[in-house]
């Protein structure tokens, strides 16, 4: 305690020197929402069968020892990760962990009360919850399409399930009092040479249109949606593109983007699009994730792109525009662990964000000093930021490099 105390206070100076107030970075590291995924700790199975099948191109791959066999263990592993990661968490979680109460309850036909024990929990825990409509690893997704499906049974079905997830946002954002960011993601698309690409497109708009029609107060709730590339078998054409969405989101005005780091060409980087989108007045959500070649959904990393990420929010003060959100799932290591390594890194990027003097970088690179821009962020890297996330740890009586007793 006291020696976190004194490196901090020694941190503290030499951040000042640079015209860093650490006292302000710690208390604005303590509030930014940080929206942590409940499917890393059973790979994205759920609560809506126990068998069930991971499909939508997506993959938790791995086997390591752990997965929860039940909602109790899976309560308690969830509880477990939470309670050692600091800052201010929400927690997203998906449609298909929702309470059945031992009834079949079709994705066309949940509601809120199949809800209810998430938000008593969010409450007990002073938290605030993000959700996701699952439209997939189920048989209405079989064919591979969902919301652009060419079959009115199948689309309609996905419709439903899309309008309903958003009355479980609004719900959980008028009972905690945080607004909910519900995700639209769907793994439509085709494996091979796509003749006619407009058509799914077209139907995936009307779908949209549709399921937004109804105006729901952006206090309760605010829907996003989810671009990608390519997934497992459907790496030739996927009609929710980028340039799909953000066509989208600027025309209709009824969502915002999110954009998942994975979900790019290999070189491509999300840090190098968020400004693109403040400027034209967006707000944005984010999956940060860490793509490894492919979407494949690995741990976060305290990696330069996801400090890139954290820097580009932190320089344009857009912390209130951009949410962040978590998403990956590596079924091969501890998965508890998984979820608090990859959202402490998460939050350790957004604290090197916070640490960094903006606004005297912004300056001399507007008066033409690039030298000094340049000298200036090299000089950050080797800065004491670790001897402040201590301190970040402390005040939230979170345990600091001590939580790695869990990995023994
Ligand atoms: C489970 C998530 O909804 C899913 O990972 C989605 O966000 C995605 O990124 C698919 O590749
Ligand atoms: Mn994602």
């Amino acid at each position: 305690m006291k020696r976190v105390e004194e490196n901090y206070q020694m941190a503290k100076e030499l951040y000042a020197q640079m015209g860093v107030d650490t006292d302000q970075v710690l208390k604005t590291l303590s509030e930014v929402p940080i929206s942590v995924h409940c499917w890393q700790i059973d790979d994205l199975t759920g609560f809506e069968n126990p068998n069930a099948v991971l499909s939508g191109g997506i993959a938790a791959i791995g086997n390591a020892p752990g997965k929860p066999e039940s909602k109790e263990e899976f309560i308690k592993q969830l509880d477990q990760a939470l309670d050692l990661i600091p800052g201010n968490t929400k927690l997203a979680l998906h449609a298909v962990y929702l309470d059945n109460q031992g009834k079949k309850v079709d994705r066309d036909e949940i509601q809120p009360e199949h809800f209810a024990g998430w938000v008593d929990y969010a409450k007990k825990r002073g938290i605030g919850l993000d959700f996701n409509p699952t439209y997939f690893s189920h048989p209405m997704s079989d064919s591979g399409f969902t919301l652009a499906s060419s079959d009115e049974g199948v689309r309609s079905f996905w419709i439903e399930h899309g309008k309903r997830c958003r009355k479980i946002g609004e719900y959980f954002g008028r009972e905690l009092g945080q607004t909910c960011i519900t995700n639209h993601w769907i793994g439509d698309g085709y494996k091979d040479h796509t003749i006619d690409k407009v058509a799914p497109r077209m139907r995936l708009k009307d779908s949209l249109d549709q399921i937004f029609a109804e105006p729901i107060d952006w206090r309760y709730n605010i829907d996003s949606v989810e671009s990608k590339l390519f997934g497992l078998g459907s790496e030739a054409y996927v009609p929710g593109s980028h340039e799909f969405y953000t066509n989208y989101v600027m025309t209709q005005k009824n969502c915002i983007l999110c954009m998942d780091a994975g979900h790019f060409h290999p070189t491509e980087t999300v840090s190098a699009k968020i400004s693109s989108y403040l400027v034209f007045g967006q707000e944005l959500m984010l999956h940060v994730s860490r793509p490894v070649r492919w979407d494949s959904d690995h741990v976060v990393m305290l990696d330069d792109e996801t400090k890139a990420i954290m820097q580009e929010i932190v320089r344009y003060q857009a912390l209130d525009k951009v949410h962040i959100g978590l998403d990956f799932f590596d079924a091969s290591i501890n998965r508890v662990a998984a979820t608090v390594i990859g959202a402490r890194n998460a939050r350790k990027a957004l604290l090197y964000a916070l640490l960094e003097p903006s606004e005297e970088l912004i300056r001399v690179e507007r008066e033409g000093n690039l030298t000094r821009r340049l000298a200036l962020s090299e000089e950050m890297k080797t800065m004491p930021a670790g001897l402040v996330w201590d301190m970040f740890c402390e005040r939230e009586g979170v345990p600091g490099v001590q939580w790695l007793d869990i990995t023994k």
